[in-house]
């Protein structure tokens, strides 16, 4: 069985405080991008993991598909082994939630190939032990994300009359140093009403809070949001904890200058 686990942008990130656990409360929205891993599993004789592609950082043991399955076993005793192979495509530590995305479609697949029986909720509940952004990627529908970035509410967002490129710069942010570095404010009016506002007053009001040290740190990822609003974007942020950018726009523009020191995904 083969699926395409997709990946996702952020548009707005607000972190509002740091809660007693380590982890931060924020609101985001999440929005499902066309940029897909290839994932594929079969029934095997013993517990196996291969990748292809982009070169994933780590041991095979802690890819978040191989956690998935050990969560499943735990509850499903009866699970035959699997041989999981996995082509990388997503860029990794972009911002992107490929490793969560990986994951969350790993659960859904083998709910469908051994009959689980597992409801949408349910498969969020085990996609939340592995990460804080890998339940949205249960439906990977648009929401608005509160709490860990783990509860959700529908939102209607339609960006498909526009034109979505990517950018990543040659630079990669761990999403613990994001964290690290940012300082927790609340918000004065909440992501959710700002999103649903004409696209045009998104540049004024909805920001990413990581933005602030990020690009302190890593001024080629604040060149590049600059360059994305220089060719005309509606709006343009990075996505989650970065480094990748995304600009929204009308019609498509023309990137080929920044293609020497970038990843350019055009339509996504
Ligand atoms: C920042 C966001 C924004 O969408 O995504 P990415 O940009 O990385 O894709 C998410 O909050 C990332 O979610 P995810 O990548 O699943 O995070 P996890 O693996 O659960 O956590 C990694 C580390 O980030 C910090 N963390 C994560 C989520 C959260 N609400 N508060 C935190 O402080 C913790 O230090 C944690 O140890
Ligand atoms: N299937 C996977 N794909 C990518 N990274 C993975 C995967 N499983 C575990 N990881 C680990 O998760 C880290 C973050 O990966 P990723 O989800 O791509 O980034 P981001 O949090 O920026 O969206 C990687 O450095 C890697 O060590």
């Amino acid at each position: 069985m083969i699926v395409f686990p997709n990946a996702k942008i952020n548009i707005g990130l607000n972190i509002t405080e740091r809660r007693p656990d380590g982890y931060h409360n924020l609101e985001t929205v999440f929005y499902p991008i066309k940029i897909n891993d290839v994932l594929e599993v079969i029934e095997a004789d013993e517990l196996g993991f291969e990748s292809s592609g982009i070169e994933i950082p780590g041991d095979d043991a802690d890819n978040l598909c191989i956690k998935g399955y050990h969560l499943l076993k735990k509850d499903f005793p009866k699970l035959p082994p699997v041989k999981i192979h996995l082509h990388k495509n997503i860029p990794i530590g972009a911002g992107l939630g490929g490793g969560s995305s990986d994951a969350a479609f790993f659960i859904k697949l083998m709910n469908e190939k051994f009959g689980l029986g597992l409801s949408a909720d349910a498969m969020m509940d085990y996609a939340r032990v592995l990460g804080a952004d890998c339940a949205f990627f249960i439906e990977a529908k648009p929401v608005f994300a509160f709490d860990k970035g783990d509860e959700f509410e529908s939102v209607k967002l339609d960006l498909s009359a526009y034109r979505i490129v990517l950018v990543m710069p040659d630079a990669h942010v761990s999403t613990a140093e994001a964290y690290r570095g940012v300082k927790p404010a609340p918000v004065k009016e909440s992501l959710y009403e700002l999103i649903q506002a004409p696209i045009e007053t998104w540049k004024r009001n909805i920001k990413n809070d990581f933005e602030v040290h990020i690009f302190r740190d890593h001024p080629a990822i604040r060149g590049v949001k600059a360059e994305l609003y220089e060719r005309g974007a509606l709006y343009a942020a990075m996505s989650g904890s970065g480094a990748s950018v995304f600009g929204i726009f009308d019609t498509l523009p023309d990137l080929s200058a920044m293609e020497a020191e970038n990843q350019v995904f055009y339509d996504v």
